[in-house]
């Protein structure tokens, strides 16, 4: 039985004392949580999240990760950066990093190997967009992203990621892939990784994103291969993240 896993990624918002009503708003609530829950900071924040969520069972991460251990790489966060601030998880492959960085399918795949050999989580995201959708495209889209994945680790890493299935369409639009969809792609992806490893596939936490809100997780979580979301507007709030937390569990 895999646990369900809600992640919120803040994307780029925030401010140290939003940051701090926010985060305490959702300990506050989460006393009884029974599904894995954590917030993808920026990450000048992340040592604001290691200092005040230390010791609650909400755990942090970063919305992206180097490729790259260390050196002259300028701007970029090495994941042994991340895990010195106490992360778990680190985003890779977003589709806002795929879009507007040019992030391609093996460079994602490197950044998952990077943020695994630090001892990180990785979430590796994955999605296809509406013309892609529209072109009877969307298995052969996701299928390829994950591929490079696949082809770079090895099964015990394989073991360790957590999948993440994003429709660009659906991201920040209020526009939400039915559940059937949206199962559809989530067991598509599971049998992908079962053709190299029943085990990780059977064990594997695939999350849904794109426009979850307290409304429609229900729906979305109970379906098989949903095993929880990836937030974004509705992580802002932490009401609405607590409602998609608690209809997780
Ligand atoms: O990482 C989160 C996703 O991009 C979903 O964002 P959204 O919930 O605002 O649609």
């Amino acid at each position: 039985m895999r646990r369900k896993l809600v992640i919120g990624n803040w994307k780029m918002n925030g401010s140290r004392t939003g940051n701090t009503v926010l985060l305490s708003g959702i300990v506050a609530g989460l006393a009884s949580a029974k599904a894995d829950c954590a917030v993808c900071a920026p990450a000048p924040y992340l040592a604001q999240c290691q200092a005040e969520l230390t010791g609650t069972p909400l755990a942090w991460g970063a919305q992206d990760v180097s490729a790259h251990a260390s050196g002259a790489y300028t701007g970029e966060v090495a994941a042994s950066m991340l895990q010195d601030f106490g992360c778990r998880y680190a985003l890779v492959g977003h589709s806002e990093r795929r879009a507007y960085h040019g992030e391609s399918n093996a460079v994602v795949a490197q950044k998952a190997q990077a943020a695994l050999a630090a001892g990180l989580i990785p979430v590796v995201c994955v999605g296809e967009t509406l013309a892609e959708r529209e072109a009877g495209q969307t298995g052969a889209v996701v299928g390829a992203q994950l591929q490079a994945v696949l082809d770079l680790l090895d099964n015990a890493a394989l073991a360790k990621i957590v999948l993440a299935y994003e429709p660009v369409w659906a991201i920040g639009t209020g526009k939400t892939a039915t559940p059937a969809m949206a199962q559809e792609v989530h067991a598509l992806l599971r049998q992908q990784v079962a053709e190299r490893s029943a085990e990780a596939a059977s064990g594997m936490q695939i999350l849904y994103g794109g426009s979850m809100k307290p409304e429609n997780a229900g729906e979305l979580l109970a379906q098989a291969d949903i095993d929880g979301g990836l937030i974004g507007g509705a992580a802002l709030k932490a009401a609405d993240f607590l409602a998609i937390i608690r209809a997780a569990e």
